[in-house]
Protein backbone atom coordinates (compact mmCIF):
# COMPACT_ATOMS: atom_id res chain seq x y z
CA UNK A 1 0.00 0.00 0.00
CA UNK A 2 2.82 2.11 1.21
CA UNK A 3 4.92 1.71 -2.20
CA UNK A 4 2.04 2.15 -4.27
CA UNK A 5 1.30 5.21 -2.64
CA UNK A 6 4.63 6.44 -2.87
CA UNK A 7 4.79 5.83 -6.78
CA UNK A 8 1.80 7.73 -6.86
CA UNK A 9 2.94 10.35 -5.14
CA UNK A 10 6.30 9.79 -7.58
CA UNK A 11 4.16 10.18 -10.78
CA UNK A 12 2.57 13.49 -9.83
CA UNK A 13 5.74 15.00 -9.09
CA UNK A 14 7.23 14.08 -12.10
CA UNK A 15 4.53 15.22 -13.74
CA UNK A 16 4.54 18.56 -12.35
CA UNK A 17 8.43 18.97 -12.63
CA UNK A 18 7.60 17.94 -16.92
CA UNK A 19 4.67 20.96 -16.54
CA UNK A 20 6.94 23.55 -14.45
CA UNK A 21 10.14 22.42 -17.05
CA UNK A 22 7.68 23.05 -20.20
CA UNK A 23 6.75 26.14 -19.03
CA UNK A 24 9.79 27.72 -17.98
CA UNK A 25 11.94 26.24 -20.68
CA UNK A 26 10.52 23.84 -23.02
CA UNK A 27 7.93 25.68 -24.67
CA UNK A 28 9.67 29.32 -24.86
CA UNK A 29 12.52 28.06 -26.63
CA UNK A 30 10.55 25.92 -29.30
CA UNK A 31 8.66 29.24 -29.82
CA UNK A 32 12.03 31.56 -29.47
CA UNK A 33 12.76 28.75 -33.06
CA UNK A 34 9.53 29.54 -34.49
CA UNK A 35 9.53 33.02 -34.19
CA UNK A 36 12.81 33.45 -35.52
CA UNK A 37 12.55 31.62 -38.30
CA UNK A 38 10.20 34.13 -39.54
CA UNK A 39 12.13 36.52 -39.13
CA UNK A 40 11.81 38.15 -35.93
CA UNK A 41 14.23 39.46 -34.21
CA UNK A 42 14.57 40.45 -30.32
CA UNK A 43 16.85 39.58 -27.03
CA UNK A 44 17.12 35.46 -26.88
CA UNK A 45 14.76 34.11 -24.39
CA UNK A 46 16.54 34.15 -20.49
CA UNK A 47 15.35 31.59 -17.99
CA UNK A 48 11.55 32.42 -16.35
CA UNK A 49 12.13 36.67 -16.44
CA UNK A 50 12.87 36.88 -19.81
CA UNK A 51 13.08 40.49 -20.49
CA UNK A 52 11.25 41.17 -17.14
CA UNK A 53 13.86 42.37 -14.84
CA UNK A 54 15.71 44.78 -17.61
CA UNK A 55 12.51 46.27 -18.26
CA UNK A 56 11.79 46.62 -14.79
CA UNK A 57 15.07 48.47 -14.23
CA UNK A 58 15.03 50.56 -17.15
CA UNK A 59 11.54 52.30 -15.53
CA UNK A 60 12.67 52.49 -12.02
CA UNK A 61 15.76 54.46 -13.86
CA UNK A 62 13.87 56.43 -16.01
CA UNK A 63 10.89 57.40 -13.85
CA UNK A 64 14.22 58.74 -10.90
CA UNK A 65 14.69 61.97 -13.23
CA UNK A 66 12.46 64.22 -14.84
CA UNK A 67 12.55 65.65 -18.53
CA UNK A 68 11.78 68.71 -20.50
CA UNK A 69 8.67 69.51 -21.82
CA UNK A 70 10.59 69.58 -25.21
CA UNK A 71 11.57 65.69 -24.92
CA UNK A 72 10.21 63.14 -26.39
CA UNK A 73 8.43 60.72 -23.40
CA UNK A 74 8.79 57.57 -24.62
CA UNK A 75 12.23 57.10 -23.51
CA UNK A 76 10.98 57.86 -19.94
CA UNK A 77 7.83 56.32 -19.97
CA UNK A 78 8.48 52.95 -21.86
CA UNK A 79 12.55 52.59 -22.32
CA UNK A 80 12.78 48.85 -22.92
CA UNK A 81 9.99 49.35 -25.58
CA UNK A 82 12.08 52.15 -26.75
CA UNK A 83 15.12 50.65 -26.48
CA UNK A 84 13.83 47.27 -28.42
CA UNK A 85 12.62 49.57 -31.24
CA UNK A 86 15.53 51.54 -31.57
CA UNK A 87 17.87 48.29 -31.67
CA UNK A 88 15.40 45.91 -34.02
CA UNK A 89 13.07 48.21 -35.70
CA UNK A 90 9.70 47.85 -35.21
CA UNK A 91 8.93 43.94 -35.65
CA UNK A 92 10.73 42.46 -32.63
CA UNK A 93 9.73 40.40 -29.81
CA UNK A 94 10.23 41.24 -26.00
CA UNK A 95 9.76 38.08 -22.98
CA UNK A 96 7.32 38.48 -20.72
CA UNK A 97 8.78 35.93 -18.31
CA UNK A 98 8.46 32.91 -20.26
CA UNK A 99 5.85 34.44 -23.13
CA UNK A 100 7.31 36.29 -26.12
CA UNK A 101 5.54 39.32 -26.89
CA UNK A 102 5.43 40.33 -30.96
CA UNK A 103 5.38 44.06 -31.58
CA UNK A 104 2.96 45.27 -34.04
CA UNK A 105 2.88 48.69 -35.67
CA UNK A 106 1.82 47.78 -39.04
CA UNK A 107 -1.69 49.59 -39.61
CA UNK A 108 -3.29 46.80 -41.49
CA UNK A 109 -2.12 44.12 -39.45
CA UNK A 110 -3.28 46.37 -36.53
CA UNK A 111 -6.62 46.43 -37.91
CA UNK A 112 -6.32 42.62 -38.22
CA UNK A 113 -5.46 42.35 -34.73
CA UNK A 114 -8.65 44.35 -33.43
CA UNK A 115 -10.71 42.99 -35.80
CA UNK A 116 -10.43 39.33 -35.42
CA UNK A 117 -11.47 39.31 -31.60
CA UNK A 118 -11.53 35.49 -31.38
CA UNK A 119 -8.14 34.74 -33.06
CA UNK A 120 -6.28 38.07 -30.66
CA UNK A 121 -7.95 37.31 -27.72
CA UNK A 122 -7.27 38.83 -24.17
CA UNK A 123 -4.63 37.80 -21.96
CA UNK A 124 -6.08 36.24 -19.11
CA UNK A 125 -5.59 38.54 -15.99
CA UNK A 126 -2.93 37.85 -13.26
CA UNK A 127 -5.60 36.86 -9.98
CA UNK A 128 -5.08 39.81 -8.08
CA UNK A 129 -5.89 42.50 -11.09
CA UNK A 130 -9.51 40.04 -10.82
CA UNK A 131 -9.38 41.31 -7.57
CA UNK A 132 -10.39 45.03 -8.82
CA UNK A 133 -12.62 43.85 -11.51
CA UNK A 134 -13.88 40.48 -13.60
CA UNK A 135 -16.03 42.82 -15.46
CA UNK A 136 -16.49 41.93 -19.66
CA UNK A 137 -13.44 43.95 -20.45
CA UNK A 138 -11.30 40.91 -18.93
CA UNK A 139 -13.27 38.19 -21.30
CA UNK A 140 -13.64 36.74 -24.55
CA UNK A 141 -16.01 34.94 -26.60
CA UNK A 142 -19.52 34.53 -25.81
CA UNK A 143 -19.46 35.70 -22.52
CA UNK A 144 -17.54 39.08 -23.76
CA UNK A 145 -20.91 38.96 -26.46
CA UNK A 146 -23.05 38.97 -24.06
CA UNK A 147 -21.85 41.26 -21.47
CA UNK A 148 -21.18 43.85 -24.11
CA UNK A 149 -24.35 43.34 -25.83
CA UNK A 150 -26.30 44.00 -22.91
CA UNK A 151 -24.23 46.88 -21.59
CA UNK A 152 -23.91 48.97 -25.03
CA UNK A 153 -27.67 50.66 -24.65
CA UNK A 154 -26.17 52.14 -21.33
CA UNK A 155 -23.62 54.01 -23.43
CA UNK A 156 -26.02 54.62 -26.08
CA UNK A 157 -25.62 58.65 -27.62
CA UNK A 158 -29.27 59.14 -26.08
CA UNK A 159 -28.71 58.16 -22.56
CA UNK A 160 -25.49 60.32 -22.63
CA UNK A 161 -27.81 63.18 -22.15
CA UNK A 162 -29.00 62.40 -19.38
CA UNK A 163 -25.46 62.17 -17.44
CA UNK A 164 -25.03 65.44 -18.18
CA UNK A 165 -26.22 67.12 -14.82
CA UNK A 166 -23.42 64.64 -13.50
CA UNK A 167 -20.88 65.91 -15.46
CA UNK A 168 -22.02 69.04 -14.70
CA UNK A 169 -22.37 69.05 -10.94
CA UNK A 170 -18.66 67.70 -10.94
CA UNK A 171 -16.94 69.94 -12.46
CA UNK A 172 -18.37 72.99 -11.26
CA UNK A 173 -17.82 71.28 -7.61
CA UNK A 174 -13.86 71.21 -8.62
CA UNK A 175 -13.95 74.85 -10.69
CA UNK A 176 -15.81 76.75 -7.50
CA UNK A 177 -13.23 75.68 -5.44
CA UNK A 178 -10.60 76.90 -7.42
CA UNK A 179 -12.08 79.92 -8.04
CA UNK A 180 -12.64 80.54 -3.82
CA UNK A 181 -8.78 79.93 -3.61
CA UNK A 182 -8.17 82.64 -6.67
CA UNK A 183 -10.66 85.23 -4.97
CA UNK A 184 -8.89 84.95 -1.72
CA UNK A 185 -5.75 85.95 -2.93
CA UNK A 186 -4.92 89.50 -3.55
CA UNK A 187 -4.15 89.11 -7.37
CA UNK A 188 -6.67 86.84 -8.13
CA UNK A 189 -4.85 84.27 -9.05
CA UNK A 190 -3.58 80.70 -7.30
CA UNK A 191 -1.17 78.30 -7.91
CA UNK A 192 -2.06 74.20 -7.20
CA UNK A 193 -1.54 71.08 -8.20
CA UNK A 194 -4.67 70.18 -10.66
CA UNK A 195 -4.23 66.71 -10.57
CA UNK A 196 -5.69 65.43 -7.67
CA UNK A 197 -9.15 67.23 -7.94
CA UNK A 198 -8.98 65.98 -11.79
CA UNK A 199 -9.06 62.74 -10.16
CA UNK A 200 -11.87 63.40 -7.58
CA UNK A 201 -13.55 65.11 -10.88
CA UNK A 202 -13.35 61.63 -12.38
CA UNK A 203 -14.16 59.45 -9.24
CA UNK A 204 -17.52 62.18 -8.96
CA UNK A 205 -18.51 61.86 -12.32
CA UNK A 206 -18.52 57.94 -12.32
CA UNK A 207 -20.55 57.66 -8.83
CA UNK A 208 -23.06 60.23 -9.85
CA UNK A 209 -23.66 58.53 -12.74
CA UNK A 210 -23.17 55.10 -12.34
CA UNK A 211 -25.53 55.05 -8.94
CA UNK A 212 -27.48 58.59 -9.38
CA UNK A 213 -29.06 58.81 -5.80
CA UNK A 214 -26.72 56.40 -3.86
CA UNK A 215 -23.95 58.57 -4.82
CA UNK A 216 -23.24 58.83 -1.22
CA UNK A 217 -22.65 54.97 -0.74
CA UNK A 218 -20.78 55.33 -4.73
CA UNK A 219 -18.27 57.63 -3.05
CA UNK A 220 -17.61 55.78 -0.40
CA UNK A 221 -17.07 52.22 -2.52
CA UNK A 222 -14.86 54.17 -4.55
CA UNK A 223 -12.28 54.99 -1.33
CA UNK A 224 -12.46 51.34 -0.70
CA UNK A 225 -11.15 50.80 -4.67
CA UNK A 226 -8.94 53.26 -4.09
CA UNK A 227 -7.40 51.35 -1.38
CA UNK A 228 -7.51 47.80 -2.94
CA UNK A 229 -6.04 49.11 -5.96
CA UNK A 230 -2.65 50.32 -4.58
CA UNK A 231 -2.60 47.40 -2.38
CA UNK A 232 -2.49 45.27 -5.71
CA UNK A 233 -0.25 47.59 -7.27
CA UNK A 234 2.35 47.07 -4.39
CA UNK A 235 1.80 43.10 -4.78
CA UNK A 236 1.88 43.07 -8.68
CA UNK A 237 5.64 44.62 -8.55
CA UNK A 238 7.05 41.66 -6.59
CA UNK A 239 7.22 38.91 -8.35
CA UNK A 240 3.85 36.95 -8.73
CA UNK A 241 4.22 33.89 -6.90
CA UNK A 242 1.08 31.50 -7.62
CA UNK A 243 -1.23 30.44 -4.30
CA UNK A 244 0.29 33.02 -2.63
CA UNK A 245 -2.40 35.38 -2.11
CA UNK A 246 -4.08 32.80 -0.24
CA UNK A 247 -1.82 33.13 2.61
CA UNK A 248 -2.93 34.82 5.29
CA UNK A 249 -0.20 38.17 5.80
CA UNK A 250 -1.94 41.18 7.10
CA UNK A 251 -1.71 42.95 3.02
CA UNK A 252 -3.98 39.57 1.64
CA UNK A 253 -6.05 40.25 4.52
CA UNK A 254 -6.83 43.94 4.09
CA UNK A 255 -7.37 43.31 0.48
CA UNK A 256 -10.03 40.64 0.96
CA UNK A 257 -11.73 42.46 3.50
CA UNK A 258 -11.78 45.29 1.42
CA UNK A 259 -12.88 43.29 -1.49
CA UNK A 260 -15.88 41.63 0.69
CA UNK A 261 -16.81 45.47 1.85
CA UNK A 262 -17.17 46.60 -1.76
CA UNK A 263 -19.19 43.68 -2.86
CA UNK A 264 -21.41 43.85 0.14
CA UNK A 265 -22.04 47.75 -0.54
CA UNK A 266 -22.56 46.96 -3.81
CA UNK A 267 -24.88 44.31 -3.67
CA UNK A 268 -26.86 46.59 -1.42
CA UNK A 269 -27.20 49.37 -3.91
CA UNK A 270 -28.18 46.69 -6.62
CA UNK A 271 -31.11 45.18 -4.61
CA UNK A 272 -32.41 48.84 -3.29
CA UNK A 273 -32.18 49.69 -7.19
CA UNK A 274 -33.58 46.37 -8.60
CA UNK A 275 -36.55 46.78 -5.79
CA UNK A 276 -37.26 50.35 -7.06
CA UNK A 277 -36.99 49.14 -10.71
CA UNK A 278 -39.61 46.33 -10.09
CA UNK A 279 -41.79 48.66 -8.57
CA UNK A 280 -41.39 51.31 -11.28
CA UNK A 281 -40.54 53.57 -8.90
CA UNK A 282 -37.19 54.65 -9.87
CA UNK A 283 -36.18 56.49 -13.25
CA UNK A 284 -33.74 54.42 -14.80
CA UNK A 285 -31.23 56.84 -15.35
CA UNK A 286 -27.92 56.00 -14.14
CA UNK A 287 -25.79 53.31 -15.60
CA UNK A 288 -26.30 50.99 -12.88
CA UNK A 289 -30.39 51.88 -13.76
CA UNK A 290 -29.89 51.63 -17.74
CA UNK A 291 -28.16 47.77 -17.03
CA UNK A 292 -30.42 46.32 -14.95
CA UNK A 293 -33.29 47.58 -16.80
CA UNK A 294 -31.31 46.06 -20.39
CA UNK A 295 -31.10 42.87 -18.37
CA UNK A 296 -34.60 42.55 -17.33
CA UNK A 297 -35.64 43.74 -20.27
CA UNK A 298 -33.66 40.17 -22.05
CA UNK A 299 -34.31 37.81 -19.10
CA UNK A 300 -38.32 39.28 -19.76
CA UNK A 301 -37.71 38.53 -23.95
CA UNK A 302 -35.62 34.98 -23.57
CA UNK A 303 -37.08 33.86 -20.47
CA UNK A 304 -37.51 30.21 -21.69
CA UNK A 305 -33.93 29.85 -22.33
CA UNK A 306 -31.02 29.40 -20.41
CA UNK A 307 -27.90 31.28 -19.47
CA UNK A 308 -29.50 34.59 -20.73
CA UNK A 309 -28.69 37.99 -18.58
CA UNK A 310 -26.27 38.60 -15.73
CA UNK A 311 -26.66 37.26 -12.36
CA UNK A 312 -26.38 39.65 -9.45
CA UNK A 313 -22.39 38.73 -8.97
CA UNK A 314 -21.86 39.44 -12.26
CA UNK A 315 -23.59 42.61 -12.04
CA UNK A 316 -21.36 43.75 -9.08
CA UNK A 317 -18.34 43.06 -11.30
CA UNK A 318 -19.68 45.37 -14.04
CA UNK A 319 -20.13 48.27 -11.42
CA UNK A 320 -16.47 47.43 -10.48
CA UNK A 321 -15.63 48.19 -14.00
CA UNK A 322 -16.98 51.20 -14.34
CA UNK A 323 -15.00 52.45 -11.44
CA UNK A 324 -12.00 51.26 -13.27
CA UNK A 325 -12.18 51.37 -16.59
CA UNK A 326 -13.63 54.96 -16.60
CA UNK A 327 -11.78 57.16 -13.37
CA UNK A 328 -8.43 56.77 -14.14
CA UNK A 329 -8.10 57.21 -17.85
CA UNK A 330 -10.62 60.78 -18.19
CA UNK A 331 -8.34 62.07 -15.51
CA UNK A 332 -5.60 61.46 -17.27
CA UNK A 333 -6.72 63.40 -20.60
CA UNK A 334 -7.93 65.94 -18.76
CA UNK A 335 -4.95 66.59 -16.84
CA UNK A 336 -2.31 66.20 -20.14
CA UNK A 337 -5.04 68.57 -21.74
CA UNK A 338 -4.56 70.98 -19.32
CA UNK A 339 -0.82 70.98 -19.30
CA UNK A 340 -0.47 71.15 -22.73
CA UNK A 341 -2.42 74.60 -23.02
CA UNK A 342 -0.21 75.71 -20.15
CA UNK A 343 2.33 75.53 -22.56
CA UNK A 344 0.62 76.54 -25.64
CA UNK A 345 -0.88 79.86 -25.01
CA UNK A 346 -2.75 80.61 -28.27
CA UNK A 347 -4.78 77.11 -28.53
CA UNK A 348 -5.82 77.90 -25.22
CA UNK A 349 -7.00 81.44 -26.34
CA UNK A 350 -8.64 80.07 -29.66
CA UNK A 351 -10.47 77.20 -27.18
CA UNK A 352 -12.08 79.98 -24.95
CA UNK A 353 -13.07 81.78 -27.57
CA UNK A 354 -14.58 79.02 -29.01
CA UNK A 355 -16.20 78.12 -25.46
CA UNK A 356 -17.21 81.88 -24.90
CA UNK A 357 -19.02 82.00 -28.41
CA UNK A 358 -20.69 79.29 -27.72
CA UNK A 359 -22.00 79.36 -24.36
CA UNK A 360 -21.49 83.37 -23.15
CA UNK A 361 -22.49 83.05 -19.78
CA UNK A 362 -24.71 79.85 -20.03
CA UNK A 363 -24.05 76.60 -18.65
CA UNK A 364 -22.47 74.03 -21.14
CA UNK A 365 -25.20 72.27 -22.85
CA UNK A 366 -24.89 69.60 -24.98
CA UNK A 367 -26.09 70.43 -27.79
CA UNK A 368 -22.97 72.85 -27.26
CA UNK A 369 -20.61 70.58 -26.04
CA UNK A 370 -21.22 68.82 -29.43
CA UNK A 371 -20.30 71.62 -31.38
CA UNK A 372 -17.24 72.36 -29.86
CA UNK A 373 -14.37 71.96 -32.80
CA UNK A 374 -11.55 73.50 -31.37
CA UNK A 375 -11.93 72.18 -28.28
CA UNK A 376 -12.53 68.33 -29.44
CA UNK A 377 -9.23 68.79 -32.02
CA UNK A 378 -7.26 69.63 -28.43
CA UNK A 379 -8.48 66.71 -26.62
CA UNK A 380 -7.70 64.65 -30.11
CA UNK A 381 -4.30 66.01 -29.95
CA UNK A 382 -3.37 65.47 -26.29
CA UNK A 383 -4.75 61.89 -26.40
CA UNK A 384 -2.54 61.39 -28.99
CA UNK A 385 0.70 62.54 -27.42
CA UNK A 386 -0.01 61.10 -24.41
CA UNK A 387 -2.55 58.41 -25.01
CA UNK A 388 -3.72 57.31 -21.12
CA UNK A 389 -3.60 53.43 -22.26
CA UNK A 390 0.28 52.94 -23.82
CA UNK A 391 0.24 49.81 -25.28
CA UNK A 392 -2.77 47.08 -25.44
CA UNK A 393 -1.79 43.11 -25.50
CA UNK A 394 -3.91 40.15 -27.52
CA UNK A 395 -2.75 36.48 -26.86
CA UNK A 396 -3.37 33.21 -29.46
CA UNK A 397 -4.86 30.52 -28.66
CA UNK A 398 -4.16 28.44 -31.28
CA UNK A 399 -1.80 28.74 -34.53
CA UNK A 400 -3.14 32.34 -36.25
CA UNK A 401 -1.78 33.85 -39.28
CA UNK A 402 -0.61 37.36 -38.88
CA UNK A 403 0.32 39.18 -42.14
CA UNK A 404 3.37 37.25 -43.25
CA UNK A 405 3.35 35.52 -39.87
CA UNK A 406 2.41 32.31 -38.47
CA UNK A 407 2.17 32.64 -35.02
CA UNK A 408 1.73 29.88 -32.94
CA UNK A 409 -0.66 29.33 -29.89
CA UNK A 410 0.87 31.02 -26.80
CA UNK A 411 2.01 34.19 -28.27
CA UNK A 412 1.21 37.77 -26.69
CA UNK A 413 0.40 40.28 -29.36
CA UNK A 414 1.29 44.22 -28.33
CA UNK A 415 0.17 46.93 -29.87
CA UNK A 416 2.65 49.93 -28.40
CA UNK A 417 -0.55 52.91 -28.80
CA UNK A 418 2.00 55.83 -27.25
CA UNK A 419 4.55 54.74 -30.16
CA UNK A 420 2.37 54.52 -33.64
CA UNK A 421 0.85 57.93 -32.21
CA UNK A 422 4.30 59.67 -32.02
CA UNK A 423 5.91 57.89 -35.21
CA UNK A 424 7.56 60.38 -37.99
CA UNK A 425 6.72 57.56 -40.22
CA UNK A 426 3.02 57.90 -39.78
CA UNK A 427 2.51 61.18 -38.35
CA UNK A 428 5.02 63.01 -40.14
CA UNK A 429 8.38 64.73 -39.26
CA UNK A 430 6.43 66.77 -36.44
CA UNK A 431 4.73 63.75 -34.59
CA UNK A 432 6.06 64.89 -31.56
CA UNK A 433 5.34 68.17 -31.20
CA UNK A 434 1.53 69.34 -29.83
CA UNK A 435 -0.26 70.77 -33.40
CA UNK A 436 -4.71 69.95 -32.84
CA UNK A 437 -4.84 71.62 -36.69
CA UNK A 438 -4.02 67.80 -37.83
CA UNK A 439 -7.73 67.17 -36.68
CA UNK A 440 -8.87 70.61 -38.00
CA UNK A 441 -10.90 67.77 -40.83
CA UNK A 442 -11.24 64.74 -38.20
CA UNK A 443 -9.90 61.98 -37.03
CA UNK A 444 -10.14 59.72 -40.71
CA UNK A 445 -8.83 62.56 -42.61
CA UNK A 446 -5.75 62.98 -39.94
CA UNK A 447 -4.78 59.27 -39.88
CA UNK A 448 -5.85 58.77 -43.76
CA UNK A 449 -8.75 56.22 -42.42
CA UNK A 450 -5.77 54.22 -41.16
CA UNK A 451 -5.69 52.55 -37.66
CA UNK A 452 -3.23 54.88 -36.33
CA UNK A 453 -5.24 56.68 -33.91
CA UNK A 454 -6.03 54.29 -30.94
CA UNK A 455 -6.35 56.30 -27.39
CA UNK A 456 -9.90 54.10 -27.81
CA UNK A 457 -8.67 50.92 -29.62
CA UNK A 458 -10.39 50.25 -32.39
CA UNK A 459 -12.71 47.45 -34.08
CA UNK A 460 -15.61 45.40 -31.94
CA UNK A 461 -13.49 45.66 -28.51
CA UNK A 462 -13.39 49.48 -28.78
CA UNK A 463 -13.47 51.56 -25.56
CA UNK A 464 -17.31 51.35 -24.61
CA UNK A 465 -17.04 54.54 -22.59
CA UNK A 466 -15.62 56.87 -25.47
CA UNK A 467 -18.46 59.52 -26.48
CA UNK A 468 -18.99 59.34 -22.33
CA UNK A 469 -15.41 60.22 -21.12
CA UNK A 470 -15.36 62.82 -24.52
CA UNK A 471 -18.22 64.60 -23.13
CA UNK A 472 -17.56 64.50 -19.85
CA UNK A 473 -14.12 66.09 -20.91
CA UNK A 474 -15.56 68.95 -22.91
CA UNK A 475 -17.93 69.57 -19.94
CA UNK A 476 -14.77 69.98 -17.70
CA UNK A 477 -12.58 72.17 -20.47
CA UNK A 478 -15.57 74.70 -21.10
CA UNK A 479 -16.40 75.44 -17.36
CA UNK A 480 -12.09 75.77 -16.66
CA UNK A 481 -12.15 77.71 -19.70
CA UNK A 482 -14.98 80.23 -18.99
CA UNK A 483 -13.53 80.61 -15.65
CA UNK A 484 -9.65 80.94 -15.63
CA UNK A 485 -6.77 81.27 -17.97
CA UNK A 486 -3.80 78.95 -16.62
CA UNK A 487 0.10 78.88 -17.03
CA UNK A 488 2.57 75.97 -15.93
CA UNK A 489 4.27 77.13 -12.62
CA UNK A 490 7.89 77.14 -12.57
CA UNK A 491 7.30 74.23 -9.78
CA UNK A 492 5.99 71.97 -12.91
CA UNK A 493 8.03 69.16 -13.23
CA UNK A 494 7.80 66.74 -16.55
CA UNK A 495 7.65 63.65 -15.50
CA UNK A 496 5.00 61.13 -17.58
CA UNK A 497 5.16 57.53 -16.38
CA UNK A 498 2.92 55.07 -16.85
CA UNK A 499 0.58 53.55 -13.82
CA UNK A 500 -2.20 51.60 -15.13
CA UNK A 501 -2.45 55.07 -17.29
CA UNK A 502 -0.24 58.02 -18.60
CA UNK A 503 -0.50 59.66 -15.28
CA UNK A 504 1.97 63.10 -14.11
CA UNK A 505 4.35 61.66 -11.80
CA UNK A 506 4.86 64.80 -9.92
CA UNK A 507 0.89 66.19 -10.44
CA UNK A 508 0.85 69.13 -11.98
CA UNK A 509 1.30 72.31 -10.78
CA UNK A 510 -0.36 75.37 -12.60
CA UNK A 511 -0.67 78.95 -12.23
CA UNK A 512 -4.96 79.96 -12.39
CA UNK A 513 -5.71 83.42 -12.96
CA UNK A 514 -9.65 84.09 -12.35
CA UNK A 515 -10.78 85.39 -15.90
C1 LIG B 1 -10.20 59.15 -22.01
C2 LIG B 1 -10.86 58.16 -21.47
C3 LIG B 1 -10.74 56.71 -21.85
C4 LIG B 1 -9.75 56.06 -22.55
C5 LIG B 1 -8.50 56.67 -23.17
C6 LIG B 1 -10.11 54.67 -22.61
C7 LIG B 1 -9.37 53.71 -23.27
C8 LIG B 1 -9.79 52.40 -23.44
C9 LIG B 1 -9.05 51.42 -24.19
C10 LIG B 1 -7.70 51.64 -24.86
C11 LIG B 1 -9.77 50.28 -24.19
C12 LIG B 1 -9.45 48.97 -24.89
C13 LIG B 1 -8.54 48.11 -24.10
C14 LIG B 1 -8.17 46.90 -24.92
O1 LIG B 1 -8.53 46.79 -26.08
O2 LIG B 1 -7.47 46.04 -24.37
C15 LIG B 1 -10.97 50.52 -23.40
C16 LIG B 1 -11.94 49.58 -23.15
C17 LIG B 1 -12.98 49.80 -22.29
N1 LIG B 1 -13.33 51.00 -21.69
FE1 LIG B 1 -12.38 52.77 -21.90
N2 LIG B 1 -11.30 54.48 -21.95
C18 LIG B 1 -11.72 55.69 -21.47
C19 LIG B 1 -12.88 55.95 -20.76
C20 LIG B 1 -13.79 55.00 -20.38
C21 LIG B 1 -14.98 55.25 -19.61
C22 LIG B 1 -15.41 56.62 -19.09
C23 LIG B 1 -15.59 54.04 -19.40
C24 LIG B 1 -16.85 53.70 -18.65
C25 LIG B 1 -17.53 54.47 -17.85
C26 LIG B 1 -14.80 53.04 -20.09
C27 LIG B 1 -15.10 51.71 -20.13
C28 LIG B 1 -14.42 50.78 -20.90
C29 LIG B 1 -14.82 49.38 -21.00
C30 LIG B 1 -15.97 48.74 -20.25
C31 LIG B 1 -13.92 48.78 -21.87
C32 LIG B 1 -13.90 47.31 -22.32
C33 LIG B 1 -14.57 47.15 -23.67
C34 LIG B 1 -14.54 45.72 -24.19
O3 LIG B 1 -13.65 44.96 -23.83
O4 LIG B 1 -15.44 45.39 -24.98
N3 LIG B 1 -13.71 53.66 -20.66
N4 LIG B 1 -10.95 51.82 -22.96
Amino acid sequence: MGTALASIAACLVLAWLYKVINWVWVKPKRLETCLRHQGLKGNSYRFLYGDTKDNLKMILDASSKPILLSDDIAPRVDPYLNLCLRTYGKNFIMWMGPKPRVNVMDPELIKDVFNKINDFQKPAVNPLVALLTKGFAIHNGDKWAKHRKLINPVFHSEKLKSMMPAFYHSSNDMVSKWEKLTLDSADGSCELDVWPDLQNLTRNVIARTAFGSSYEEGKRIFELQTELSGLVMQALVSVYIPGWRFVPTKMNRRMKALEREIKASLRFIINKKEEALKEGKAASDDLLGLLLESNLKEMKEHKNKKDVGMSLDEVIEECKLFYFAGQESTSAMLVWTMILLSQHQEWQRRARDEVLQVFGTEKPYLEGLNHLKVVTMILHEALRLYPPGILVNRETRKETVLGNLTLPAGVMVSVPILSIQRDPDIWGEDANEFKPERFSQGVFNATKGQVTFLPFTWGPRICIGQNFSLLEGKMAVALVLKTFTFELSPSYTHAPYNVISLQPQHGAHLILHKF
